[in-house]
């Protein structure tokens, strides 16, 4: 890990246990409210193998009708997200160096099986703004680029607690999740692993 791309900021340990403990809290009210949802891919309609859902005042969402976009409601639903919760709030507002709060937080669930093919976060119209990402439960192999598909790679471990900042020159970064890693957290009761990202995805 010598040479992470420029803004990109990895802060292992950012949240302790009881602090995940409360933010795993947080997410089952959100769930209870806006359930996961299997999303599919613009076109084909290819499922991804995470299951999602949302808070905040937008929530990003894909389908195989009308693709990647941030919307107000829950698909299924139809309901508005849940708020954000404070926590994450706050961690954002510590480390984002971006005056404006969050719209969207994005809340991915993988089962051991699954993962996250190299892409970027490009669907916001707002890339002054970081993504800020915080890892729950199973360790997993966090992969990173540079701003072009082709850019070389690197990878390496994020675990409970850790989050990472794609911001500046990162922003853009090509990222996706390789692999979890079974049985490494006790944090959640039947395993797997939860990954929030809080998202601006207008200008302020
Ligand atoms: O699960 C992760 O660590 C990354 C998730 C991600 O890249 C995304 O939701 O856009
Ligand atoms: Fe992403």
């Amino acid at each position: 890990m010598t040479d992470l791309p420029d803004g990109l900021r990895y802060l292992p340990d950012c949240f302790d246990r009881s602090e995940q403990e409360a933010l795993v809290g947080a997410i089952r009210e959100i769930v209870a409210d806006a359930p996961l949802f299997t999303p599919a891919m613009p076109k084909t309609g290819k499922e991804m193998s995470v299951r999602m859902t949302n808070c905040g005042v937008l929530g990003w969402v894909t389908d195989k009708e009308h693709g990647y976009r941030y919307q107000a409601t829950h698909p299924a639903t139809g309901r508005p997200w849940p708020a954000i919760p404070d926590m994450l709030l706050a961690l954002w507002r510590d480390i984002s160096d971006y005056p404006h709060p969050p719209e969207a937080c994005l809340i991915n669930f993988y089962t051991d099986k699954a993962k996250m093919g190299l892409h970027q976060d490009r669907d916001e119209s707002e890339f002054d703004a970081p993504v800020v990402s915080v890892s729950l439960g199973d360790a997993c192999l966090f992969r990173v680029g540079g701003t072009k598909r082709g850019d070389p790679t690197q990878s390496f471990r994020l675990k409970s607690g850790d989050v990472v900042v794609l911001g500046g020159e990162a922003r853009l970064a090509f990222h996706g999740v390789d692999r979890i890693y079974p049985g490494t957290s006790t944090l959640l009761k039947n395993g797997g692993r939860i990954n929030l990202t809080m998202r601006r995805a207008t200008k302020g």
